[in-house]
């Protein structure tokens, strides 16, 4: 097989790489069988011990959202050791996991290389997959005498650029460390549904920040221990303000008009009506959380620009050198594309940051209410700090803060139903103290 090329898939081979995502984390489906049909494939740079490896976009038919997934796989000749258990068995070879097969990564580099990607020279180690909690799937290589790298490869694939890849692309821009350092990224066009042509980012490679703890985990342990996180808190504050002012400065920002203030509050709007329909309990509140967003909509609200989207201590890195780095500009992946580029308040995130205090300190009785409260009013004094200013009037934040909350009792009935207690509570706290 070493001088073939990658080789069609037959019935079996289609039914084996099926069954075999059925299992994976990150296919959407879960509990049902995909009906997969090839929508594009890429055949990257073989490597000189035969290994081909190549990505597979393929729609689940199954499933009525249509999906495309990438496919990460490698193929071998027989008889090599490389890769983990093989998806599926070729005539005279094997169909590796590429997220297995340090064949894809390097490939994946040579890629980015090829198109002008700054990679250095430093010698590289094999790639291993990373070993946290995640919804795609990340690859990590350690260097030696440079920094370590992440592929980061996204599963589900859509038509646009995606936002993590444009605002941290921007942000390493302006050389303020609020961001692991973008090095490049690698997109593909396919033809999901006959005529329309999409195109899309498959993967992207940033500088791997080792040894980082997430904000959620140094949060929730110091919640339980009852230890000071002002300082911590205070810091990330001034970590978010730096990147809104850099995002600002790179992607522009505008005055808010009387349209983007209906627009915005209409999605508010459309969220508690979605939320209602998930969450009964919720409606003895709708009347008195519309009211506070009528008066945040009669609150001046300043400029709009783009902004992380999804912020929360999960999607804060602390560094062993105490640094905060901000991760994941995906935004919500409730929200559709168009909702998630759009510019808005600064306050969003700030407000998103305010709910994750909240949901850090649920679980410890008064002393965690307490704990989430001093948090979060030093995450506030640090984000005035660093950006000058006490950060837009209190009728929005609140707002924000609902609008989050509402959003969070569909993400919880959804995901994790035994939660979602943290955001009505806090919805009850919010309306009973305004
Ligand atoms: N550049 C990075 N350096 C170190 N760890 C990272 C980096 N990016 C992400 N992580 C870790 O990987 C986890 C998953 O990353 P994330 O981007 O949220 O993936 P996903 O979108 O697939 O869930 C994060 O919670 C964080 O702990
Ligand atoms: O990290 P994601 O982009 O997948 O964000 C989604 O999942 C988050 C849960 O991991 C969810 O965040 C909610 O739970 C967090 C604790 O696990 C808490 O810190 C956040 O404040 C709370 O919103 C996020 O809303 C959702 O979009």
């Amino acid at each position: 097989m070493t001088d073939a090329p990658f080789p069609e898939l037959d019935p079996h081979g289609w039914a084996a790489l099926a069954a075999w995502m059925r299992e994976q984390r990150w296919f959407a489906a879960k509990g049902s069988t995909p009906r997969l049909r090839q929508v594009a494939r890429l055949d990257l740079t073989p490597c000189d011990d035969g290994a081909r490896p190549v990505t597979l976009l393929v729609a689940d038919d199954a499933d009525s959202r249509r999906p495309v997934y990438q496919l990460a796989l490698v193929a071998r000749p027989a008889g090599g050791a490389e890769g983990g258990d093989p998806i599926v068995l070729l005539p005279g070879g094997v169909l590796n996991d590429g997220a297995r097969d340090p064949a894809y990564a390097e490939a994946v580099l040579a890629e980015l290389a090829a198109a002008g990607a700054e990679l250095g020279d430093a010698p590289r180690a094999a790639a291993v997959p990373f070993a946290g909690e995640q919804s795609n799937t990340s690859l990590v290589i350690a260097r030696e005498g440079d920094r370590d790298l992440v592929i980061k490869l996204f599963r589900v694939v859509h038509h646009g650029e995606n936002p993590e890849i444009e605002l941290q692309r921007a942000l390493t821009r302006t050389g303020s460390p609020v961001v692991p350092r973008f090095i490049g990224s690698l997109a593909a066009t396919w033809s999901a549904d006959g005529a329309a042509e999409a195109r899309g980012d498959l993967a992207v490679v940033q500088e791997f920040i080792g040894g980082a703890v997430d904000g959620w985990a140094l949060a929730s342990r110091a919640a339980a221990g009852g230890h000071d996180f002002r300082d911590e808190a205070r810091q990330l504050g001034a970590v978010t303000a730096a990147a809104h002012l850099g995002l600002a400065q790179q992607l522009g920002h505008v005055a808010s008009s009387p349209t983007d203030v209906s627009g915005l509050t209409g999605v508010w709007e459309q969220r508690l009506e979605a939320a209602l329909t998930v969450a009964p309990q919720l409606a003895v509140h709708a009347e008195e959380i519309r009211g506070r967003y009528a008066a945040a909509a009669a609150a001046p609200w300043g400029e709009l620009q783009r902004i992380h989207g999804d912020l929360h201590l999960g999607q804060a890195l602390h560094a062993p050198d105490g640094r905060w780095l901000l991760i994941d500009f995906e935004g919500e992946p409730l929200r559709t594309l168009a909702e998630r580029t759009h510019p808005e308040p600064v306050l969003r995130d700030v407000a998103g940051m305010l709910r994750s205090f909240d949901y850090a300190g649920s679980a410890h009785g008064a002393a965690g209410t307490r704990w989430a409260e001093q948090s979060a009013a030093a995450y506030l004094e640090g984000y005035s700090a660093a950006s000058g200013a006490t950060p837009g009037p209190p009728e929005l934040l609140l707002a924000l803060q609902l609008d989050k909350a509402v959003y969070e009792v569909t993400y919880e009935v959804r995901n994790r139903p035994d939660w979602v207690g943290i955001p009505l509570g806090a919805i009850q706290r919010m309306l009973r103290s305004s």
